[in-house]
C-alpha cells in the first residue's frame, strides 16, 4: 500500500557525516544458508572480530528476530517472504545510522535476497552463502529440528518440504566442510577489507 499523503523527510545529519565519524563504511552482511549450515556461529564470530577491530556492528539473527517484529510469520512462502521483507527494511535503516549490520536467516529465495539488496547503494549488500550440504547440517542437527521435520512434525521444512534457492554469485562463498570457523572469519574480514569497508 502506498500512501501520497506521506512525504520523505530529509535528515539534517547525512549517512556521509556517521559514516566520517565511525571511521568506516557501512554494510550489510547478508548470510543465507540451511538450517544449521553455520550462518549463526559466523555471522556471531564474525561481529565479534568487527567489535574488537573498533566497528560498530549490530546482528539480526534467525530465531531472535521471530520472537519479537515478526512474531506473526509462519514458514509459508508468503511468511517467508514478508520476513525477509521487513528484515531488509530494518536493516536498511542499520546501514544508513553508518553501522555494519549482519543478518543470518535462511533468506531462501533469490528474489526476496536480491529485492534486501536493491534497497542498498552498490558495494554496500555483501551476501555470503553459507553452503553446508544438507546431509551435514542434518547430521549436525543442533536444535532437533531436522529429526522433527523427518518425522513430519513441522511443515514447510526447508531442504524437507520447502526449497532452499541458492545464491548464483554470492560475494563470499564458504563451505563449512572445508574451512573453519577461524577461516571463515578470516575469509570474510580480508573482504571487507579489499573493499575498503573496514581499514
Ligand atoms: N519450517 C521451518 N523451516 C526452516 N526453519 C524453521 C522452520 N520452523 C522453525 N524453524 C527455525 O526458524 C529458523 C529460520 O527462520 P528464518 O527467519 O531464518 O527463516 S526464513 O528466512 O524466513 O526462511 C531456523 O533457524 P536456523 O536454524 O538458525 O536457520 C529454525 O530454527
Ligand atoms: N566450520 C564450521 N562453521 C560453522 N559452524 C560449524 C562448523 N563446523 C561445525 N559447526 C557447527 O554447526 C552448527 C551450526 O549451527 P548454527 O550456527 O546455529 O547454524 P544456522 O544459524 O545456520 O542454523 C553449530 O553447532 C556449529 O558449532
Amino acid at each position: 500500500m502506498t500512501n501520497e499523503n506521506i512525504v520523505w523527510h530529509q535528515q539534517t545529519v547525512s549517512k556521509e557525516q556517521k559514516q566520517a565519524q565511525k571511521g568506516h563504511r557501512p554494510a550489510l552482511l547478508w548470510y543465507t544458508g540451511l538450517s544449521g549450515s553455520g550462518k549463526s556461529t559466523i555471522a556471531n564470530a564474525v561481529e565479534a572480530e568487527l567489535f574488537r577491530l573498533g566497528c560498530h556492528t549490530y546482528l539480526l539473527d534467525g530465531d531472535n528476530v521471530r520472537m519479537g517484529l515478526n512474531k506473526d510469520l509462519s514458514f509459508s512462502d508468503a511468511d517467508r517472504e514478508e520476513n525477509i521483507r521487513r528484515i531488509g527494511e530494518v536493516a536498511k535503516l542499520f546501514v544508513d545510522a553508518g553501522v555494519i549490520v549482519s543478518s543470518a536467516f535462511i533468506s531462501p529465495f533469490e528474489a526476496d535476497r536480491a529485492s534486501a539488496r536493491s534497497r542498498l547503494n552498490d558495494g554496500e549488500f555483501v551476501e555470503i552463502f553459507i553452503d553446508t550440504p544438507i546431509e551435514v547440517c542434518e547430521a549436525r542437527d543442533p536444535k532437533g529440528l531436522y529429526k522433527k521435520a523427518r518425522a513430519g512434525e513441522i511443515p514447510n521444512f526447508t531442504g524437507i518440504s520447502s526449497a532452499f534457492e541458492s545464491p548464483k554469485k554470492p560475494e563470499i562463498h564458504i563451505h563449512t566442510q572445508h574451512h573453519s570457523i577461524a577461516q571463515s572469519v578470516e575469509l570474510i574480514v580480508s573482504y571487507l577489507r579489499s573493499k575498503q569497508i573496514i581499514k
